[in-house]
């Protein structure tokens, strides 16, 4: 019931998505419909193939629709201009990856920084202040002028998490961000991104871990293209 006084982030209504493999059609998405809230902790599970990677390509700008409608912030995204999408994606979304996707040719600071530089925060200053407050909240400040070939696979995802942050965006996409993680350090990102949602974030994440459904304040499982919705605990 609470969830009605949220702001709308996202909704897709009688949304379907079509690949095509020569003649050969492969409907990924039938008929579905998603409203995300600020503030949703939304996990969305489902076997491999079943589309929750085209589902989250959707919702992040990446791909579109066959059919159907999505509206972000009340907008039809499909009326968009691709350079107003591509304004819209840097700055309302963050993305962190299963394989944390750092550039390994810039340093952790350089890293976090590039979306500022993305939307034209010039001052240096400012985007250096960013990055080490992001990766004071992500717990490696004193990483800030590492390589990111020096960190352990936590600290990668730290450093990304700090790098999704930083333009304060309304929604963090996560596709598996444990995927690559031994379980403790799993569970440590876990702790991050559940406290994050705690302060207000906004999280959708693909994962296949059942373990991992503790943390979401709603639960998705797709089948074949279709979902339900399930009660969370979180
Ligand atoms: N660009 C594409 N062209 C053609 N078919 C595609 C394309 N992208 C995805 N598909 C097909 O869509 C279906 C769903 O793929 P998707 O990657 O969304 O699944 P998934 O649930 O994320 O799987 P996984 O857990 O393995 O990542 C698959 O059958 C896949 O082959």
């Amino acid at each position: 019931m609470e969830t009605k006084k949220r702001r709308k982030l996202v909704e897709i209504k009688s949304a379907r998505k079509v690949f095509m493999t020569g003649r050969i059609e492969n409907t990924v998405l039938k008929d579905v419909n998603l409203t995300i809230y600020e503030g949703d902790f939304l996990m969305i599970l489902g076997k491999s193939g079943s589309g929750k990677t085209t589902l989250m390509n959707i919702i992040g700008f990446l791909d579109r629709l066959t059919t159907g409608n999505y509206y972000f912030l009340g907008e039809e995204v499909a009326d968009l201009a691709e350079n107003r999408k591509s304004e819209i994606r840097n700055l309302n979304f963050g993305f962190i990856f299963q394989q944390f996707h750092l550039i390994n040719s810039l340093n952790v600071h350089q890293n976090v920084e590039l979306p500022l530089v993305y939307s034209g925060k010039t001052n240096k200053k400012e985007r250096w202040d960013l990055a080490e407050n992001y990766l004071e909240l992500v717990g490696i400040p004193e990483k800030i002028k590492a390589k990111t070939t020096e960190l352990s696979g936590g600290q990668q995802q730290r450093v990304a998490i700090a790098r999704a942050l930083v333009n304060e965006p309304l929604l963090i996409m996560a596709d598996e961000p444990t995927g690559a993680l031994d379980s403790e350090t799993g569970t440590a990102i876990m702790e991050l991104l559940k406290g994050l949602n705690r302060e207000g974030k906004t999280i959708v994440m693909v994962t296949h871990d059942e373990d991992l459904l503790q943390y979401a304040t709603r639960v998705i499982r797709m089948h074949d293209g279709s979902f339900v919705e399930e009660g969370a605990a979180g």
